[in-house]
């Protein structure tokens, strides 16, 4: 046997389905909601939506899920996300994972892994 421990997965320490659940259902409703980020969601089934979005989550966080959504560049083409509108969801979501309780490392690890997300969403 190692003696290193293998770590465990981003999905385990986030807290499994139910955090990362409660994490993109607070995001969804924030972002859906605001002045600044609504006009995109007019007409999505957001129920819908968020269980994508968790499946997407969960699979790239090595929770074992498989996400069989559109590519983030098909999903995001027609509303021409801008630049602002994507800062404005990260934040959305850096205040739900706290009031999840997610730990720092954990937060900055699933933020990390949106990051470079960030080119295939924002229209340019
Ligand atoms: C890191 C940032 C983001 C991630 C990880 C993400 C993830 C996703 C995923 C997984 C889907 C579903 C695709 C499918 O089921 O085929 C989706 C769709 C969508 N996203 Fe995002 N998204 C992000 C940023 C944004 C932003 C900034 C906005 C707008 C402010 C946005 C608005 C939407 C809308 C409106 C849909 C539904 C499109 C439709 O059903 O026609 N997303 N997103």
């Amino acid at each position: 046997c190692s003696p290193v421990k293998p770590e465990r997965s981003l999905y385990d320490r986030i807290g499994g389905n139910a955090v990362l659940t409660a994490v993109v259902d607070e995001t969804i409703d924030k972002v859906s909601q605001a002045p600044k980020t609504s006009r995109s969601f007019d007409g999505v089934k957001l129920p819908v939506l968020k269980e994508s979005i968790v499946s997407q989550l969960c699979s790239l966080t090595g929770g074992g899920c498989q996400y069989e959504g559109e590519t983030m560049e098909n999903a995001h083409a027609d509303a021409r996300i801008t630049n602002a509108e994507f800062e404005l969801m990260v934040d959305a979501m850096r205040t739900a994972l706290d009031h999840q309780h997610v730990g720092t490392r954990e937060k900055n690890e699933l933020l990390k892994i949106l990051a470079p997300m960030k080119r295939d969403i924002v229209a340019h």
